[in-house]
């Protein structure tokens, strides 16, 4: 196990002096190895994360470096595909919000109105399903005679990186004082709501540079999410007391780990959902990323743990089914097309 300094924008350099935030990195081998006597620590060192700036960069995982390299390859001829093969699959054409992402396609900072759209393509699978509650149906995918092997590292990716998110939870359990399984009716259950989305960041030349943004300021939506970079930068993450944006910085095979808001409202706040961004470095190279998001039944219904309220204390939140939160966030997101909810593909 160790630890970074997270280094800092220029712009920020002054402030971040003084509150420069570290994001640890955490090794979860002896974990998945059932070492229980190594476990305690990891599950305390997830806890420290988790409470304080609710980022952390996991390794000693179970996704295979070869498996990753290929789903990265893929992912990038993917995006290099003709614009008419990409926008034949649009996510437009889908009920379930799979597809492609063109970009602009998506605006996460809602908050900041001169905020330009996100640079960023997209691609988004979920577990294959017939069409019926909100996110389940068919994905949609390239023709294999036009990107052979593509669907099938993808799915090898997916059902890889879903094994590891099932994992986090348990010791997300640990780090809570719960039993181990205490969050598997949510992260394992067969129906449950999980998105693998690559992404693709344009190079930015120096003429567009300041204008554009990779991802707008947001928080996750979900519980945790799982986040494998390429090596080229611009995942920034914010220090809540000074207001300052700190780089994520690229660690070879590691995924990001953060907290989504959902486990921030379970927690009663004791585990925070961070803000973060994207920004498009000056760089001519195209930056590819896959975040993974696991988030769990639509049914479970999101209150106060046991041990997140004191005595005398009131849990902040209202209890909260998945479903409603969710379709909230995608409203807000997606803008009008919340509205697709429901309807059939085309
Ligand atoms: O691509 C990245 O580095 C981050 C993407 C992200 O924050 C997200 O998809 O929620
Ligand atoms: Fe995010």
């Amino acid at each position: 196990m160790g630890s970074f300094e997270a280094t800092t924008t220029a712009t920020d350099a002054a402030a971040a002096t003084a509150a420069a935030i570290t994001i640890p990195i955490i090794d979860i081998g002896p974990f998945l190895a059932g070492n229980e006597t190594a476990t305690p620590a990891i599950a305390a060192a997830l806890r420290a994360a988790c409470s304080n700036q609710g980022f952390l960069q996991v390794v000693g995982h179970s996704v295979p470096a070869a498996l990753q390299t290929r789903f990265l390859s893929a992912v990038a001829a993917f995006f290099a595909l003709p614009l008419r093969d990409k926008a034949a699959l649009d996510q437009s054409r889908s009920a379930c919000y799979r597809g492609y992402e063109r970009l602009g396609g998506q605006k996460l900072d809602e908050l900041d109105a001169e905020a330009t759209t996100d640079q960023k393509e997209g691609f988004s699978v979920r577990p294959e399903r017939a069409l019926g509650r909100f996110l389940a149906g068919p994905n949609q995918w390239p023709p294999e005679g036009v990107l052979p092997g593509f669907r099938e590292v993808y799915m090898e990716y997916f059902w890889a990186v879903h094994e590891l998110s099932k994992a986090m939870f348990q010791l997300m359990a640990l780090s809570l004082g719960l039993e181990k399984t205490y969050f598997d009716a949510f992260a394992a259950d067969p129906d449950g709501i999980c998105l693998c989305r690559a992404h693709h960041y344009p190079p930015t030349p120096p003429d567009v540079l300041g204008r554009t943004r990779g991802v707008g300021a947001h928080t996750d939506f979900g519980a945790l999410t799982l986040l494998l970079q390429d090596s080229v930068g611009g995942l920034e993450v914010l220090h809540k007391r000074t207001g300052t944006w700190h780089a994520v910085p690229p660690v070879e095979g590691a995924y990001v780990c953060n907290i989504g808001d959902l486990m921030q409202r379970w927690t009663n706040d004791r585990y925070q959902s961070t803000m973060h961004r994207v920004i498009s470095p000056l760089s001519n190279m195209d930056r590819y990323s896959c975040a993974f998001f696991n988030d769990g039944a639509l049914d479970v219904v999101i209150e106060a743990l046991p041990g997140c309220v004191e005595e005398g204390e009131s849990p902040v939140y209202a209890p909260l089914r998945v479903e409603e939160h969710i379709v909230e966030r995608y409203v807000q997101s997606y803008g009008a097309g919340g509205t697709l909810i429901g309807k059939a593909v085309e």
